[in-house]
C-alpha cells in the first residue's frame, strides 16, 4: 500500500487517504513528500482556502522543532516527528554480522568444549 505524508509549515500530514481524492492527482503529492518539504509546492499552487481547511484533517503531528510556531486549530494532539518521511518508520537494516555472530560465539564455544572432553589427558 502507498504511505504518504508531507511536511508544509512544518506540520506533518498522512494524505494516504486523501491520494485518490486529490484534485491536482496523487502523482504531485507523492512526488512532494518524496522531495522532504512540501511547503513550496504547496504554495506555489495557490490552494484555496476550502483547500487550507482540509488538511487539519489530516495533520497527524509537527516536525521537531516547528512546535508552538502557530499552525492549523484541532491539531490532532500531540505527536512529534523528527521528519515527514517514510524513513523514520522502518527500523536501520541489520547486517549479516548481526546474524553470524552468535552463530560463531556457540561454533567456538562448542568447538573449546569439544577439545576440553575429549583430547585432554585424563590422567
Ligand atoms: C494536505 C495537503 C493538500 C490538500 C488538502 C490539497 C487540496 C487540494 C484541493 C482542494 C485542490 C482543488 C483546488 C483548490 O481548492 O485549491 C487542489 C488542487 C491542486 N493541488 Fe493540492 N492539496 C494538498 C497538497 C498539495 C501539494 C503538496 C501539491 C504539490 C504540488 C498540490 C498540488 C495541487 C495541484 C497541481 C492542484 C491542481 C490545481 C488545478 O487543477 O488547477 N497539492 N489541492
Amino acid at each position: 500500500m502507498k504511505d504518504c505524508w508531507l511536511v508544509i509549515h512544518g506540520k506533518v500530514y498522512d494524505v494516504t487517504t486523501f491520494l485518490e481524492d486529490h484534485p491536482g492527482g496523487e502523482d504531485v503529492l507523492l512526488h512532494a513528500s518524496a522531495s522532504g518539504d512540501a511547503t513550496k509546492s504547496f504554495e506555489e499552487v495557490g490552494h484555496s482556502s476550502t483547500a487550507t481547511s482540509m488538511m487539519q484533517g489530516y495533520l497527524i503531528g509537527t516536525v521537531e522543532g516547528f512546535e508552538g510556531r502557530g499552525g492549523l486549530p484541532n491539531a490532532r494532539e500531540g505527536r512529534t516527528m523528527r521528519t515527514g518521511t517514510m524513513q523514520d518508520r522502518n527500523p536501520p537494516p541489520s547486517s549479516f554480522l548481526d546474524y553470524i555472530l552468535p552463530v560463531l560465539i556457540l561454533a567456538v564455544a562448542f568447538g573449546a568444549w569439544y577439545y576440553l572432553t575429549h583430547y585432554t589427558d585424563k590422567a
